[in-house]
């Protein structure tokens, strides 16, 4: 798991690594900047296309610099510089390589007013205007240079992150660089991986200039990244004389008679992904549906629900297809007045709780709720940006001492505890409807095998994305079915 930092928490980093490498600030942004134009070449091939960098004059604009002058080394051989010379403050870094700027033939334009960008054309614009030092809006004058920017033609590259956005938080305003690609230091800033940052940014890429990671994993920050690495060192190796016992009981609670197929999906993705056994309790119009799709797995009746001790089960999730009924809420009543292990509650079932606020705050300690962003807003209320959002589901997660999974492109998994964890895997091809069922029939499973409960959502959460990523490179989108098919071979594929 990686820690992610803000913006403050970053220059501390940037200051400790100064400090203890140690490296002067300068050839600090020396490596920046060359690691940046190695990732800048490997793409841009072409040497005879017209690069033109726009460098403010604080630490982002020394970085533009710097990226100019490695880029002539480098034989690029149309670069030129526009210095946006909107104020009179200037760092040392930035002044001396300005200096070691001048010595090169690149050629350097001081634009004092937006209005001289007129008729620019370039290939490729490299922004450098602001960094991750933004602290408040922008003034006008750059508010009209970057409309201009975003107006021009040329590729689009932002070094560190797109002027005009904050590297966390709500943003200041809507004008903002819009990046076709943003190469980053160390670590993703926090806004990129919520929906915000959207029309700003098309694709983002970290590269790592040396920061000193002992110091980064140990600062506090409640948020981490999770990847590849964390999955395959929780995977559990099943061993000799394991049974199916060894392997859980995963109760499903889901379908209505016109939303089987979100029973059939949960169930499923729950047996794929490893639990002993796997129950369905459904109504009785899907039994046919359930014998022949799903042989592995077991039926139990609607009726029945209320006679059986449910303490057999290892695992019970409640929601996919569920339906808002009376009948479904008496449910949701029956499970947490007698089952005092955690509950996976999605959908429908949010939907439900969402309704009964008394409910909800009754749910078992350390259940675990999954909603997209209108589910969590039914929940917790209407939010109007991912910030507030982000604030009531810490609150809420240690207020109901229970995890918030809140389902999105980096799906945030808040803990009673006040962590959050972002998930890295994922692909816009798995937008379609099913892929939340399935998640919750992977949680659920994992739980039932007795990972514990953290491991589970991110194990679960991270493969589903994993999975759906992989299928997105082929497929334009990933059915749900085809997903859970491949559970159980990239588990394997994983853990060897
Ligand atoms: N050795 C290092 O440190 C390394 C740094 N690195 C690079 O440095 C970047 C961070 O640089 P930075 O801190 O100098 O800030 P940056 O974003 O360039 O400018 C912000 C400054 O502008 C101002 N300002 C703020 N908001 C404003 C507004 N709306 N409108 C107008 N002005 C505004 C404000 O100053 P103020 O006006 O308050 O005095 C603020 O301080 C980082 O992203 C990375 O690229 C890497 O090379 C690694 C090594
Ligand atoms: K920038």
């Amino acid at each position: 798991m990686l820690k992610l930092l803000n913006a403050e928490q970053t220059k501390l980093a940037d200051q400790y690594t100064i400090e203890n490498e140690p490296i002067p600030s300068l050839e600090l942004m020396e490596r920046a900047s060359y690691t940046f134009v190695k990732t800048f070449s490997e793409r841009f091939l072409d040497k005879k296309k017209t690069i033109t960098i726009f460098c403010g004059k604080r630490n982002n604009g020394g970085d533009g610099l710097a990226i100019a002058r490695l880029l002539h080394q480098d034989r690029y051989e149309f670069v030129d510089v526009v210095i946006v010379d909107f104020s009179d403050k200037s760092t040392p870094e930035f002044d001396a390589n300005l200096i070691a700027l001048q010595q090169t033939d690149v050629s350097i334009f001081y634009l004092k007013n937006p209005e001289e960008l007129e008729g620019k054309q370039t290939d490729v614009i490299i922004d450098a205007i602001f960094g991750i030092g933004l602290s408040r809006e922008l003034d006008q004058s750059y508010q009209q240079l970057i409309e201009k920017l975003n107006l021009l033609s040329g590729k689009k590259i932002s070094v560190d992150i797109p002027s005009g956005m904050p590297s966390e938080g709500r943003l200041y305003g809507n004008v903002i660089f819009k990046a076709d690609w943003v190469i980053t230091f160390q670590r993703p800033k926090l806004n990129f991986l919520l929906p915000l940052s959207a029309p700003y940014i098309k694709e983002w890429k970290v590269v790592n200039i040396g920061l000193n990671e002992h110091f980064i994993e140990n600062t506090a920050s409640p948020y981490y990244w999770i990847w590849k690495k964390d999955i395959s060192d929780h995977i559990k190796v099943r061993k000799s004389f394991d049974h199916k016992g060894t392997y859980g009981h995963n109760l499903i609670i889901a379908g209505d008679i016109d939303t089987m197929g979100a029973a059939l999906l949960t169930a499923e993705s729950s047996m794929k992904s490893g639990s002993g056994l796997t129950t369905a309790c459904i109504p009785q119009s899907g039994i046919t549906a359930l014998n022949a799709r799903l042989p592995e797995v077991m039926y139990l009746s609607r009726e029945n629900l209320d006679n059986t001790d449910l303490d057999k089960y290892s695992s019970i999730c409640i929601g996919p297809g569920l339906g808002k009924t009376e009948e479904a809420k008496a449910i949701i009543i029956h499970l947490i007045s007698t089952y005092k292990k955690p509950i996976v509650f999605d959908a429908d079932a949010l939907n439900i709780l969402a309704e009964d606020e008394n409910l909800l705050s009754q749910i078992p300690l350390h259940s675990i709720l999954t909603p997209h962003i209108k589910e969590f807003d039914r929940l917790f209320g209407e939010h109007h940006n991912c910030w507030d959002r982000i604030e009531t589901a810490f609150r809420q997660a240690q207020k109901l001492q229970s995890y918030i999974v809140l389902k999105n492109r980096y799906t945030m998994i808040f803990t009673p505890t006040g962590l959050c964890y972002f998930n890295s895997s994922g692909s816009p091809a798995m937008a379609i409807g099913g892929m939340g069922d399935v998640l919750t029939g992977m949680i659920s499973s994992f739980i039932a095998q007795d990972y514990p409960i953290e491991n589970a959502i991110i194990i679960a959460v991270f493969l589903h994305g994993y999975i759906g990523e992989q299928l997105g490179q082929k497929m334009y989108v990933v059915p749900p079915t085809k997903l859970i098919k491949q559970i159980p071979y990239v588990i394997k594929d994983l853990k060897s």
